[in-house]
């Protein structure tokens, strides 16, 4: 018989695909669980089955797997294609979020609604919203169960703030408050994120971007700004307002023990003061306040986001504001920190936002403040090379992970199931001039500011890991490079 390479390529795939979806339902069935079916609506209870660390590595398998498999099964010209139009997606996206039809569908029950009630509420044209939803459901985002007639998807039940659409009709401008968060994170990234990102390559092109820092956003929105101070402008007040939702949804997406692993917060003696840099409402800091209530914290953030952070204390745990044993400190981490010698100076997600030129001047004034058993724990996309190759080495560092490697024919990065961290990073790139960085980079950029990285937990693929560092011993003493 003649040999067919790519028919085996396949064959491996399916495979994969059909031993690890055994797996799946012999971990399912001995725990007395279901696995979430597309056709059931989202809710963090029902999500749980999928949220233990081996099933999602399980998950991360067959996602790696079956994107692998459409990239080979699919026509050539038709992936480059594809891959060319994905824009209308998330242009679609944004177009029902902005329609309120997870409201509405939701309202109507699961036998869905005619796309002539479902366009009402906004004034839109029923027939191209119509054609809106059909584009989301052909990637199971919504369903058509009759033509016109459209009932949500697990996938499309997320849109859904879960407030009434008489509630967000009154004043469409605080739909996102007081939401998970998710739905403006989805609005979000595929409003201005995506607005930057259309002239990504004209900013990669211009030799002078490098030198001036102008982002791809810079270009598209016609300022000279920053994003954050763009936000911070009165005519963005809507677009601020849902950038604070939108972190808070990024929280609810997290794992819930991304905060906890990685670093073992129990070795801290009783009082220890951790002090969480950036930590925007402080999100992180209330899973392990909550978790580790012999411990202090004090979260550091703009004067911006301190109402917003006092709002979210007073609802989830104004015991640890009133005891003290919480607080939040307006401060501007470009000068120099105003608390020497924590036992934690924690960064989650605050560096990605930053060049290594800011980072520098952040991580600097982080050392001259820190004390001799000061830890810095930073929490990011850790990035890989998509070889696989040395990328999660560092010299001395000690490497650790709950998830193993992906073997061939799946790429080493995990493919499609790491996709997340690498459209991050062009967010970061586009909106702010930030980076998501890999392994020796951290290295370097500790290095240059004084710190040395002496660990480092690998966090599922996507997932966030944790780097830990200490003090150099010899310090290089600097005052703020900005
Ligand atoms: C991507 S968010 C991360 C928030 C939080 N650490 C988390 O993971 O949920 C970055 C945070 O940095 C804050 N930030 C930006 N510039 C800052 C500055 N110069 N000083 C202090 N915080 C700043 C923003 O307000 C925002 O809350």
């Amino acid at each position: 018989m003649v040999s067919n390479t790519g028919v085996s390529e396949l064959r491996a795939l399916v495979d994969i695909l059909q031993s690890t979806v055994d797996k799946l339902d012999e971990t399912m069935a001995s725990r007395g669980q279901t696995y979430p079916s597309l056709d059931d609506l989202y809710s963090i209870e029902s999500e749980a089955p999928r949220s233990s660390p081996d099933v999602l590595a399980l998950c991360d398998v067959l996602v790696s797997a079956a994107g692998q498999l459409i990239a080979a099964a699919r026509p050539t010209p038709t992936s480059s294609l594809l891959t060319s139009l994905q824009y209308q997606t998330s242009a679609c996206l944004r177009a029902v979020i902005r329609a309120h039809a997870a409201e509405v569908i939701r309202e109507a029950g699961p036998k869905g609604l005619h796309i002539s009630q479902i366009a009402k509420p906004t004034n839109m044209d029923p027939s191209k919203l119509a054609r809106t939803l059909r584009l989301l459901a052909t990637n199971h985002i919504f369903k058509e169960v009759a033509p016109d007639v459209f009932a949500h998807t697990r996938i499309s039940s997320v849109l859904d703030t879960g407030k009434s659409l008489s509630e967000i009709l009154e004043d469409p401008e605080a739909k996102h408050d007081g939401t998970s968060g998710m739905p403006a994170l989805f609005e979000q990234l595929s409003d201005y994120s995506m607005k930057a990102a259309a002239y990504m390559p004209e900013t990669l092109l211009d030799p002078s971007s490098a030198a001036t820092g102008k982002t791809a956003f810079n270009r598209a929105y016609k300022t000279e700004l920053s994003s954050f101070e763009w936000l911070r402008q009165p005519e963005n007040a809507y677009i601020h307002r849902r950038f604070n939702m939108a972190m808070e949804g990024i929280a609810k997406m997290s794992v819930p023990w991304e905060a906890l692993e990685g670093f073992d917060w129990r070795m801290l003696p009783e009082k220890s003061l951790v002090v969480d840099i950036g930590g925007g409402v402080g999100s992180q800091t209330l899973t392990l306040a909550k978790k580790f209530p012999l411990l202090n914290f004090v979260i550091q953030d703009t004067e911006a986001t301190q109402p917003n952070a006092e709002k979210y204390w007073a609802t989830r745990f104004p015991e640890a504001i009133f005891s003290g044993r919480v607080q939040y400190q307006v401060h501007n981490f470009f000068e120099p920190q105003p608390i020497s010698s924590p036992a934690v100076y924690y960064l989650k997600n605050v560096l990605h936002d930053w060049s290594d030129n800011h980072c520098t001047a952040i991580l600097r004034h982080l050392r001259d403040s820190a004390g001799p058993e000061t830890k810095l724990v930073i929490q990011e996309n850790i990035m890989e090379y998509v070889c696989g190759d040395s990328s999660l080495t560092g010299p001395g560092v000690s490497i650790s992970s709950e998830t193993e490697a992906h073997l061939p024919p799946l790429l080493p990065n995990a493919g499609q199931a790491s996709m997340f961290t690498y459209y991050v990073d062009f967010v970061m790139m586009n909106t702010h001039g930030g980076v998501e960085r890999t392994l020796p980079h951290f290295c370097e950029l500790l290095a240059d500011s004084g710190w040395k990285a002496v660990s480092l937990y690998k966090g599922p693929p996507g997932g966030r890991g944790k780097i830990i560092a200490i003090p150099q011993r010899v310090g290089v003493q600097v005052s703020g490079m900005l």
